[in-house]
């Protein structure tokens, strides 16, 4: 078992990463669940998988356990299913000392969040994710919210979980191309923040896409101690945590422009690549360190290019970012291979190029 504990201004709480969910009850009665009524909340693909057994291991702590079956997908992250969601709470008659348990991807655990952020003014709420993306980056550090519109997480609370329980096992049955979109977010952390994170990574894909578990579990750990102390320092993003947006500028706008056909993690890794080449295009990375992120990108089989966006379309899509202020784009670029800033003033024709990078077919 190997712990983490993020430390916000007004919350503290454990990540607990293991190999089963053996430790489950034991650390949910740590955090005062034991008797309360608990709601836990997963999707259509995770619910066949891990359901009963979740429901069983709460049984054996409360009496009062019910739980609500959500569709999958980003297509399904909005308000209609935080309504189905809302409806399920009330039917089942949670009340302000329930807990609500997201069991499933980033787009169960943000709904979730969200819900318990917003039922009966605020409710706790326990993280157990169960895709890479989720273990290490989604559900660690409280933002919860939803698409509106299409727009990415438009709508949405900063609430922090009482617990995220990690039990690595649930990535044997995750799609292999959903372990790669995880790989983007892992990627990003060490790419922001650890060179030497970043050299391990790229000298090992063949053991990571293979799932060999103690390399596994050591990027879960290394992930969940970056997001951890960046959240730690910085819960609201006044500063800081805004370098966890690394690559999602040009990320969140493809994401929307597709109609959501690409994953989260795979619009985040083209994102990357056309800011890492903004980042060497201000000589702030070398050529070499460029290609280095490209090929690693390429190593976990993520996309780095397209081919069907109009630049000029996608620019103005950047506007939406939630890092824009009084009109002005903020981007976040890499002054080296693990480490970053925030840049304030680009020139439209330098995010222009970087977007037309991006833009010369698929790679793949
Ligand atoms: N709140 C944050 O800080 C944060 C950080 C990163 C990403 N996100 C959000 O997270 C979302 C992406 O999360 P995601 O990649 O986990 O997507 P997801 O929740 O859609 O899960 C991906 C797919 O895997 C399935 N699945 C989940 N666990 C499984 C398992 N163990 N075995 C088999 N199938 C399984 C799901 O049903 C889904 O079809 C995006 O909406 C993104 O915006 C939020
Ligand atoms: O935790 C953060 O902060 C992040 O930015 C992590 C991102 O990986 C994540 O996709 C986040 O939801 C994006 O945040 P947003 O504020 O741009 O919606
Ligand atoms: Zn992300």
């Amino acid at each position: 078992m190997r712990h983490v504990q993020v430390q916000t201004t007004k919350n503290e709480y454990p990540i607990i990463i293991h190999h089963n969910f053996d430790l489950l009850c034991e650390h949910l009665v740590k955090q005062g669940v034991q008797g309360k009524k608990v709601c836990l909340i997963t999707d259509d693909n995770v619910s066949p998988l891990y359901l009963n057994h979740v429901v069983k291991l709460l049984q054996t702590i409360t009496n009062e356990v019910s739980y609500i079956v959500i569709p999958h997908g980003e297509k399904n992250k909005n308000l209609d299913t935080i309504q189905t969601i809302y409806e399920g709470l009330l039917a089942h008659k949670l009340d302000r000392e329930s807990v609500l348990i997201a069991l499933g991807g980033g787009v169960t655990g943000d709904m979730v969040g969200f819900a318990s952020a917003t039922y009966m003014r605020g409710i706790d709420f326990i993280q157990i994710p169960t895709t890479l993306l989720a273990q290490v980056d989604s559900s660690i550090g409280g933002k919860t919210g939803v698409d509106f519109d299409g727009y990415k997480n438009v709508v949405g609370a900063f609430h922090q979980p009482r617990l995220v329980y990690i039990n690595t096992q649930t990535l044997s049955t995750l799609p292999i191309r959903e372990v790669q979109a995880g790989m983007a977010e892992i990627i990003k952390h060490s790419l922001i923040e650890s060179a030497t994170y970043f050299k391990y990574i790229t000298s090992h894909p063949r053991e990571i896409l293979a799932l060999e578990s103690e390399i596994l579990e050591e990027l879960i750990y290394e992930s969940c101690l970056i997001k951890s102390k960046v959240v730690s320092a910085d819960e609201k993003e006044k500063g800081l945590r805004a370098t966890l947006n690394f690559g999602h500028t040009i990320g969140h706008a493809v994401e929307r422009l597709l109609n959501f056909s690409l994953l989260h993690g795979e619009c985040v890794a083209i994102g990357m690549v056309a800011a890492a080449y903004l980042s060497k295009g201000l000589n702030q990375i070398s050529a070499k360190d460029f290609m280095a992120i490209e090929a690693c990108m390429e190593a976990f089989n993520l996309p780095t290019r397209l081919d069907n966006l109009d630049p000029e379309v996608v620019y103005q899509e950047l506007y939406y970012d939630k890092k824009t202020k009084y009109n002005a784009l903020n981007f976040i670029v890499l002054t080296s291979i693990g480490s970053c800033e925030m840049k304030h003033d680009l020139e439209k024709n330098v995010i222009i190029d970087a977007i037309k990078y991006i833009m010369q077919g698929d790679s793949q």
